[in-house]
């Protein structure tokens, strides 16, 4: 049995304690299922990174060239800053242009990822020149009328929207988007009625400023020095604090409150119930989340692996025999979310309650590639 092995392209089944397999990664065939094979041709759309600078943007451009995303040009805007910048991107170099308002002249499909105000201030001016919009801020997810869209989950949400014809489309947050895709084959099995979430968040949910604090704090603390707190007002390496989104009156902050009501507008469906707990860990880039379920019908662990084995985009790691499930390591760079621990809650008398421990990339299916593979949904 090979544990820690990159699971790209191959799959290893093995029989755990239970008699549940162990290992599940899915081959490459379906991790792309949805991509499109194309790359630079007259027939694509011309397309435009916004924050192409950030964690994200540089994360868009990956995700964009891996999946090889058909486009006839690219636009790489970021602030006055970075202006003048050049990357070295699918065999030619761009060079980063300012944000403004004429910048979408001619852009068909924007992915945005520069923060809520850059969106609020944009995105209209983008789909009002025809340009269609996927952002992945939290700027108009809630907004009647914005598909809120996670393609594995619900991907017919998009409905007549296309490339060149404006309107704009939210990436959800990463928490939620994480929690889902694993949640929702279960939910689709056996109907979640509750749902009690707590987050283990990475430092790239903050940013690229985050991630470097994170690192150079760990340097700082192993010699001895004071940590630098820029980015946080604490101690962040080999520490963990509450999410540093705004805290709310009712004592939820809002990472808490966008998984509740994001769940609900992606799942259409707002009687389940839930609670999160989120938490930032000093773990680089992938987030881990604890989920307990509570169905409507019982449902068994068998029952459980089976779902999530046959899932689009997840891939099983629960090896009770060995004590080894996923961690934010196995799940850093990969497309899948990765699920383990799959067990009776056993503070119930009946099978109607199920534990798992998930873990997927923050930069990746929490942002980049779900935002990509929205863009896909375009064509
Ligand atoms: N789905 C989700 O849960 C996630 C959503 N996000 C969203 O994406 C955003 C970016 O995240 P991330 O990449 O991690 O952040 P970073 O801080 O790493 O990057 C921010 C980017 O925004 C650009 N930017 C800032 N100000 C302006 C401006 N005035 N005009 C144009 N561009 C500007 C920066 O450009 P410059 O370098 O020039 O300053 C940079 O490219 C977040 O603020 C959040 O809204 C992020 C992660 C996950
Ligand atoms: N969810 C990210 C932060 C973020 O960017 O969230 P949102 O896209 O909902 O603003 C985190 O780990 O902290």
């Amino acid at each position: 049995m090979r544990h820690c092995e990159r699971c790209r392209g191959f799959l290893a089944t093995r029989t755990g304690l239970s008699g549940l397999p162990a290992t599940v990664y899915k081959p490459a065939a379906s991790r792309r299922q949805l991509s499109i094979r194309a790359a630079k041709t007259a027939d694509g759309p011309s397309i435009a990174i916004v924050g192409v600078t950030g964690a994200v943007g540089q994360e868009f451009l990956r995700v964009l060239k891996d999946r090889d995303f058909p486009y006839s040009s690219i636009k790489l805007l970021a602030s006055a800053r970075s202006a003048g910048r050049e990357y070295e991107w699918d065999g030619a170099r761009h060079t980063v242009e300012e944000l403004t308002e004429s910048s979408f002249s001619g852009v068909e499909i924007a992915l945005f990822s520069a923060g809520g105000s850059i969106s609020k201030k944009f995105a209209h001016v983008a789909s009002d020149a025809g340009c269609t919009v996927v952002d992945n801020s939290s700027a108009f997810r809630m907004t009647e009328g914005v598909p809120l869209i996670i393609p594995e989950v619900n991907r017919d949400a998009v409905g007549s929207m296309k490339a060149g014809k404006g309107g704009i489309i939210a990436n959800p947050n990463c928490s939620t988007i994480i929690a889902l895709m694993a949640a929702t084959p279960l939910h689709r099995a056996a109907k979640v009625k509750r749902m009690v979430v707590s987050t283990y968040q990475a430092a790239s949910g903050a940013g690229q400023a985050a991630m470097d604090e994170l690192e150079l704090q760990t340097r700082e603390v192993l010699e001895g020095k004071p940590p630098t707190t820029k980015i946080f007002p604490f101690q962040y390496a080999f520490n963990l604090f509450s999410h540093n989104s705004p805290m709310g009156p009712n004592g939820y902050n809002e990472e808490e409150m966008k998984m509740v009501k994001e769940t609900h507008k992606i799942w259409g469906e707002s009687d389940v119930a839930i609670t999160a707990t989120c938490i930032r860990v000093p773990i680089m880039r992938a987030h881990a989340e604890s989920i307990n379920l509570e169905f409507e019908r019982g449902i068994s662990e068998e029952e459980a692996v089976e779902v999530l084995s046959n899932a689009p985009g997840v891939s099983i790691i629960n090896d009770r025999s060995a004590n080894r499930f996923p961690t934010p390591l196995d799940a850093s760079h990969q497309d899948d979310v990765y699920v383990g621990r799959v067990r009776r809650d056993i503070s119930r008398k009946d099978d109607k309650g199920l534990d798992l421990f998930v873990c997927g990339d923050q930069i990746k299916k929490g942002a980049a590639l779900n935002a990509v593979q929205i863009a896909e949904l375009l064509l």
